[in-house]
């Protein structure tokens, strides 16, 4: 009787307290998952920038000697040339090989062996066919024909196996860089504040993912690579300047600018290959977004549309990969046919040599082979020094990740015993989300709630309610104002005011954020499950909880689902495997584990089913009833903010009235009746639904205060 006529029409409308989630839970930016190597380039410079320290910042005033632009910097893009950041980005990779120093010097000893047998074949293949071409062949060192072949045999086995041996040492040393890159890249990634992680700004599955293999690649093949790239160029000209200056020289005045074409085709071929990468990102773009809201494709049968817009970022991707087809085919065309030319004016120039007895037919064929080495020994050279290039700009974007503080850092600070209880108080907040500076969502915003308290917040579809939420758990600080929790004899409060004589209760941000958000329970709108048991589920964050544990927080959320599941806790589950109230009672029970000191719960919009809805409320009900937790509750249902003990009405980022359900309720002219009233309008609106069952609840609930 008491409500009255608002009873019936505030439950009405409570159902249709409908809120948007916004941001809430946003999905990582999976889009550029499949950045190729090329596309690193581009990121290394948006990275390498923006890492910049000011002690970079200082060396690039005056570029000192090691900075200066040289061969390596030939191959790299003018945005990164001569950059600071690439020369710590390259000490950094250098020193993630430190670890593995023992089985890389074994590796390097290893490629010298195998390479200094494969140098060798040429010269033995000369000789041989000297040897049978001859009619009185000599074997050095008064050899036999079957002693000569068992030590060449001898010798190239052993060249195999030292070979086998460092392409073993160099992939495990590689493997496990990258192994430890990636826990150590996904746990900074792990401490970083909310807004970095959601927005995608630190993309964070790409670095994991690709950088990481690429700077593993780096120090470990690419440095094989080009060692024995190094090898085979040098011991390559060495020997062919041994056996023929003359032809030497020849080869060398032909070979510089067939390298210098094959640079600038290069150099063509990457940024073309850099655009191609930025086309895949797009359309791996399109695939994902389509593909993480796959159930609405399905529903509005939208499968032609997003067909259509794949379709058309396949092409773009489709032209320039035609366009690159040309551009490689012309290029190794080229560099084959001046290949060809270099060996036939060698054959030419030899020829003559060969028949005026100056070299034998051995020591010629020794020496194109030679020559085939080295050009591919150069050949390997531009590759690995764009190998490199390439694995320090991806270092570039993983140490930005690694060195990266976070703007909410989690581990310093005073820690806060669990168990603690106290007030929590809300002083003049003002705030503004990072990514929207200017567009203030809090304004001057005050609120104190007391030890076993529990007060609703409630007020229009983006007020700022869960925004109070998000400032409660730390996800983001206010700009001006503080949230300060008295923990009773806190060593924060003590050391903090010791020496003044002002009672302020402590600041939350003196807290360390990790033992902070320890005694807070939250139960947000949309709860999020993680693949794995019920149980497991129930104790997200809570390992050691014993299974008793488990199933009494279960039995105090209501979650008798469970009791009647095959497997009971031991079922397993998927994100989406449970109904909408199944899960709001799920993450209940998870908070409820915790003994939380603070309860953050954000109540489900979608409209439950009465039933359901029914358990949900009994589960907070009881909470609210223990009054051992303090409780922020962010309510849209009627059913729930009756039960609360204190009712804050927010608007624009404003508290502007609090009171009891009873106060607010017998005043007709309060901003919660006419807030409440303009729901039931645009439920009638809406929807022409017939009064429900659950219209009955807060009349139960007024029963149950
Ligand atoms: N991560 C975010 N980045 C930028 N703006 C945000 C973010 N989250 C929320 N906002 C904006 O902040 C304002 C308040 O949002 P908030 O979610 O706190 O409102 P709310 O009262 O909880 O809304 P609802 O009842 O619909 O959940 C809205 O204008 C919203 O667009």
């Amino acid at each position: 009787m008491l409500l009255g006529i608002h009873a019936r029409s505030f439950t009405a409308c409570s159902r249709t307290l409908s809120i948007t989630p916004s941001f809430r839970q946003r999905p990582l930016n999976l889009s550029r998952f499949h950045t190729g190597p090329s596309l690193h380039f581009r990121h290394s410079h948006r990275s390498l920038s923006s890492q910049s320290s000011s002690k970079d910042a200082a060396s690039s005033e005056k570029p000192s000697e090691s900075t200066k632009p040289g061969i390596i910097s030939r191959f790299l893009p003018a945005s990164i040339q001569a950059s600071p950041g690439t020369l710590s980005s390259f000490r950094k990779i250098a020193a993630l090989a430190r670890p593995e120093k023992k089985p890389l010097l074994t590796a390097i000893g290893l490629l010298f062996v195998s390479s200094g047998v494969s140098m060798s074949i040429p010269f033995t293949i000369g000789k041989l066919i000297d040897f049978f071409s001859t009619t009185n062949p000599q074997i050095p060192l008064g050899l036999s024909t079957w002693q000569a072949s068992g030590i060449l045999l001898l010798l190239f086995t052993g060249g195999a196996l030292a070979n086998a041996g460092r392409s073993y040492l160099m992939r495990m040393s590689g493997q496990r860089i990258v192994a430890r890159l990636r826990e150590n890249t996904y746990a900074a990634a792990l401490k970083q504040e909310v807004e970095f992680v959601e927005r995608g700004e630190g993309d964070v599955v790409s670095r994991l993912s690709v950088d990481t293999s690429i700077v593993g690649e780096s120090v470990t093949q690419n440095l094989s690579d080009g060692l024995r790239a190094v090898v085979m160029s040098s011991v390559g000209l060495a020997a062919m300047f041994y056996l023929s200056p003359n032809l030497t020289m020849l080869m060398l005045v032909i070979v510089p600018p067939v390298s210098l074409g094959a640079v600038f085709y290069g150099r063509y071929l990457r940024r073309l290959s850099n655009k191609t990468q930025e086309a895949m990102g797009e359309m791996t773009k399109v695939a994902s977004e389509s593909l993480s809201g796959f159930r609405t494709v399905q529903a509005y049968n939208a499968q032609p549309q997003e067909e259509g817009k794949f379709h058309e970022r396949v092409q773009e991707v489709l032209t320039l990969a035609k366009k690159e087809a040309i551009a490689s085919g012309i290029f190794f065309g080229s560099t084959g046919w001046s290949g060809n030319v270099t060996i036939l004016g060698l054959l030419g120039y030899g020829g003559t040599l060969v028949s005026s007895g100056a070299i034998t037919v051995g020591d010629l064929t020794s020496l194109l082979l030679y020559t085939v080495y080295v050009g591919s020994g150069l050949q390997m050279l531009t590759t690995f020094f764009t190998s490199i290039m390439r694995g320090i700009g991806a270092g570039a974007r993983v140490f930005e990740l690694l060195d990266r503080r976070p703007a909410i850092p989690t581990d310093s600070g005073v820690e806060i015993a669990p168990g603690r209880r106290g007030p929590v108080k809300f002083e003049n907040i003002q705030f503004e989300y990072p990514s929207r500076r200017g567009v203030e969502i809090l304004k001057d915003f005050s609120l104190e709630v007391n030890i076993g308290e529990s007060v609703a917040l409630v007020g229009q579809s983006g007020s700022g309610k869960s925004s109070i939420q998000s400032l409660l758990l730390r996800y983001y600080d206010p700009i001006r104002g503080k949230v300060t929790f008295d923990g009773q004899g806190l060593t924060a409060s003590r050391i903090l005011h010791k020496a003044s004589s002002l009672t302020c209760f402590p600041d939350i941000r003196e807290f360390s954020v990790r033992s902070w958000r320890n005694i807070i329970g939250i139960v947000p709108q949309d709860p999020v499950l993680f693949t794995g048991t019920i149980a497991s589920n129930i104790a997200y964050g809570n390992p050691n909880a014993t299974r008793e544990q488990i199933e009494l927080a279960a039995r105090n959320a209501n979650c008798e689902f469970i009791f009647g599941m095959p497997d009971g806790f031991d079922t397993k589950i998927g994100r989406l495997s449970l109904s909408g109230g199944q899960r709001q009672r799920l993450a209940i029970a998870r908070a409820l584990l915790k003994k939380p000191a603070i309860l953050a719960l954000d109540e489900a919009t979608s409209s439950l089913d009465a039933t359901s809805e029914h358990r949900v409320n009994d589960a907070i009900d009881k909470i609210l009833r223990d009054r051992q937790t303090t409780c922020l509750i962010v309510a849209h249902r009627l059913s729930t903010i009756a039960r609360a003990e204190r009712i804050a009405v927010l608007e624009e980022g404003r508290i502007v009235e609090t009171g009891t359900y009873r106060q607010l309720v017998n005043n007709p002219d309060s901003r919660f009746c006419q807030l409440m009233a303009a729901q039931l309008v645009a439920t009638a609106s809406e929807t022409k639904t017939s009064p429900r069952e659950d219209e009955e609840k807060p009349a139960q609930a007024e029963n149950n205060n």
